[in-house]
């Protein structure tokens, strides 16, 4: 049996090729990642063949701290780490999009990484979603690249050969949630009493926008069509209890933890995060991690096919006219107006804030 699916790799196709017929050892599915330099084909191959592959690939060690994204790779454990890093509030643009999916890719051009955890260096925004300022009297040729930089982002994780885990130390509104969503595994921190409790959630309609169908149908498929119709429209973001109730996310973590992963965490997290080794969100991310990380890859990623493809493929069916509907929706005044409104409003605040 061989089968082509739309690629969970953004212009790339997967290729299923014999699946019941591969031996454990050797089974790899044949994966094309499109993306010149980096062109990789893992597929049912010995382990002398990935060895010699893996010599060809400069790119299969690396640890990157100089820019919108660190990473860095743990061969032993099977698990890497990509944080955002754009301070103040890992706030969306074109160029952090663009990071984030050219590093997803460096990372699953590796072949002994299995896992990667998603993680902030800001150790209380996990995402502040789009940059705002991206969408205010943006440029006619800027605004559908940087939309069409977000849909990658969402394919390329959402369809990662990779298990994918969100480690979320903090907010996550809007597309900071989508990041999360797009993972197979969230781990949301419990906050710091009642005063500062992160939030989760699609909280487009409080900015008098809509989350574009794909996102929405994102927040369907994780909490199902009543809650996730009703969280829609309200723009609710959900602090950690009931973000875990309504199953927003997996995990909610408080407690600080003794762990033996600490050693490893130092190890694998990039410069930029040592301060979180010992953090609980972290030490359950990797844990996490760690443990899809032994599962079979061929078989957890024909599991994931499973759930994902159909969206995959409408995804790339629909895209342009996403992008168009995106494009024509920003730029109503009506939009730039509240926008514009949403934008005021938090800049005072974050001078009251100051003050
Ligand atoms: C087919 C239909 C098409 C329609 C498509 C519409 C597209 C919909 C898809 C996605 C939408 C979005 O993602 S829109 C972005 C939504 N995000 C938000 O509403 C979050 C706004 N930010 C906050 O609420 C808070 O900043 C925070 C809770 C994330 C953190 O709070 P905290 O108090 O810790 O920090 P500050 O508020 O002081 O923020 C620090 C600093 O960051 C700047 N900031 C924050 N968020 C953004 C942002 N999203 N874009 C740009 N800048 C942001 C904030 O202004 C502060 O800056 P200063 O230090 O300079 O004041």
């Amino acid at each position: 049996m061989s089968s082509t699916v739309d690629s969970p790799i953004s212009s790339s196709k997967i290729q299923i090729h014999q699946l019941d017929r591969l031996a454990p050892r050797s089974a790899f599915l044949l994966f094309y990642a499109g993306h010149p330099p980096h062109q990789t084909m893992i597929s049912s191959l010995s382990a002398r063949h990935i060895a010699r592959i893996a010599r060809q690939q400069p790119l299969r060690l690396f640890s990157s701290q100089d820019s919108l994204v660190v990473t860095n790779v743990h061969e032993e454990s099977g698990v890497a780490v990509l944080a955002m890093n754009r301070p103040p509030a890992n706030s969306l643009s074109l160029e952090l999009n663009e990071a984030i999916s050219t590093s997803l890719k460096q990372i699953e051009s590796n072949p002994k990484i299995q896992s990667v955890i998603l993680a902030s260096s800001n150790p209380t925004i996990f995402s502040a979603g789009l940059d705002i300022t991206e969408l205010i009297s943006p440029s006619d040729e800027r605004l559908p690249k940087f939309w069409n930089s977000l849909q990658q982002v969402y394919i390329d994780l959402y369809g990662s050969r990779l298990a994918t885990v969100a480690a979320i130390q903090g907010h996550a509104p809007a597309a900071g949630c989508m990041l999360a969503l797009a993972c197979d595994y969230r781990i949301m921190h419990g906050g710091h009493g009642e005063e500062h409790l992160p939030t989760i959630g699609f909280n487009e309609t409080q900015l008098g926008i809509a989350a574009p169908p794909w996102m929405g149908q994102l927040m369907v498929r994780t909490i199902g069509f009543r809650p996730a119709e009703r969280a829609l429209a309200l723009g609710t973001l959900f602090p950690p209890s009931e973000a875990l109730n309504a199953g927003v996310v997996d995990d909610v973590i408080t407690e600080q933890s003794s762990s033996e992963s600490n050693e490893v965490l130092k190890a694998l997290l990039p410069e930029a995060l040592q301060s979180q080794t010992s953090n609980p969100v972290m030490i359950k991310a990797y844990e996490e991690a760690a443990c899809y990380a032994k599962i079979p890859p061929q078989a957890r990623v024909a599991s994931k096919l499973v759930t994902r493809s159909e969206s995959l493929k409408e995804m790339q069916m629909t895209r342009e006219d996403d992008t168009q509907h995106f494009c024509g929706f920003i730029t109503h005044e009506v939009v730039q107006k509240n926008l514009m409104k949403y934008v005021e409003k938090m800049k005072q605040r974050g001078k009251a804030k100051k003050s």
